[in-house]
């Protein structure tokens, strides 16, 4: 954080549709849904309050980083149209009381985690919102446009703490979901970092597009959609999943290496209404919806 007099310096008491929009709710339905399908696809079944327990602790977790995020970079939220609106930008909530409310989430998911179900999901979530908030965001975001590459691995770690709240432990497959969303990471993230490529420049992020440009960064989409596909099949050849999953997960995959093949084709450097960028971009969610709910569904319905 730098010392800029921000509206937050001078922020009105923050009501709870504050608190809830510091969660980043959105981004963390996917975060929890991931995590869910982790749960579901285990081996071991939990009792319900135990599940309903693990994946609480997971939300009220990527709700804590978002909100530790938030408050370390209201500076760069206020540059930013798509992010000036956000109760700390905005002057509705002072940076303080975002940062009681992240800390004390954060805690208060991890011991939770770790006394109801184990101690290895606790630990695991207790990194992934250190990697979120320090890694990424206080660390990498401003200094490399490879910022979201590796501190993307925050967000890839939601199936492996739910099949870890199960188990107890880690194997194969929460290890390929994991690598599977931490390559879905840069084609998710730099699709939408092309249409908002003037919003990051403002800001001063070093963004890739920012950094390296157009071109550059729709090759570097194209490049990690590959080993991405080949990481969400990979559990159906290895006899981890069934049919189900590995139909739905090739096909799925194949699309969205077509619609990354015609980002890579565009040669536009201003961002369309429906340009092949916002396609691919909001494919990716349904993407790892689907290929998650597939997943769960395979592990129910063949097993
Ligand atoms: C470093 C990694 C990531 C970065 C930098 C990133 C960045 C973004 C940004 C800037 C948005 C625009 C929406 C907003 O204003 O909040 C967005 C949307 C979204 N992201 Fe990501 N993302 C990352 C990883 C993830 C992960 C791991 C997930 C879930 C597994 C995820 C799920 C979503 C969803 C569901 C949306 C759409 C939200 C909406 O409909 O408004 N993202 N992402
Ligand atoms: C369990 C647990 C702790 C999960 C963490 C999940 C996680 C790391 C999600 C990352 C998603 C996300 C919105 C990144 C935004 O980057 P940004 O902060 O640069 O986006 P912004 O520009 O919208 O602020």
């Amino acid at each position: 954080m730098n010392s800029t007099v921000l509206k937050t310096d001078l922020a009105l008491p923050a009501d709870w549709r504050d608190f809830v929009a510091l969660t980043k709710p959105r981004v963390m339905s996917l975060v929890v849904f991931t995590g869910l399908c982790g749960l579901l696809a285990a081996p071991v079944t939990l009792p319900p309050v135990l599940g309903f327990t693990a994946i609480l602790c997971i939300a009220l977790a990527a709700g804590a980083a978002a909100a530790l995020n938030q408050w370390y970079e209201a500076d760069l939220d206020a540059l930013m149209k798509r992010t000036a609106k956000r109760p700390l930008p905005d002057g509705r909530m002072d940076r303080t009381a975002a940062l009681h409310f992240g800390v004390g989430l954060g805690a208060f998911s991890v011991l939770l985690m770790g006394l109801a179900l184990n101690w290895l999901a606790g630990a695991v979530l207790a990194g992934s919102i250190l990697f979120y908030v320090v890694i990424y965001t206080i660390w990498l975001k401003r200094r490399t446009p490879q910022n979201i590459v590796i501190g993307g691995a925050a967000g890839a770690f939601p199936p492996l703490i739910g099949w870890a709240a199960a188990t107890g432990d880690v194997t194969l497959l929460p290890l390929l979901l994991f690598t599977l969303i931490f390559l879905w990471t840069p084609p998710h993230f730099w699709a939408l970092s092309l249409f908002v490529r003037s919003d990051y420049a403002a800001a001063g992020v070093p963004m890739l597009p920012v950094v390296s440009g157009h071109r550059v960064t729709r090759q570097q989409i194209a490049l990690y959609t590959l080993p991405m596909g080949v990481a969400a099949v990979a559990p159906w050849p290895l006899g981890l999943t069934g049919w189900l999953y590995g139909i739905t997960a090739s096909a799925l995959s194949i699309i969205f290496l077509a619609l990354s093949l015609r980002v890579l084709a565009n040669r536009a450097t201003e961002p369309a209404e429906m340009g092949p960028e916002k396609k691919l971009f909001a494919f990716s969610i349904v993407y790892l919806f689907a290929v998650f709910g597939a997943l769960v569904a395979d592990h129910w319905l063949l097993a």
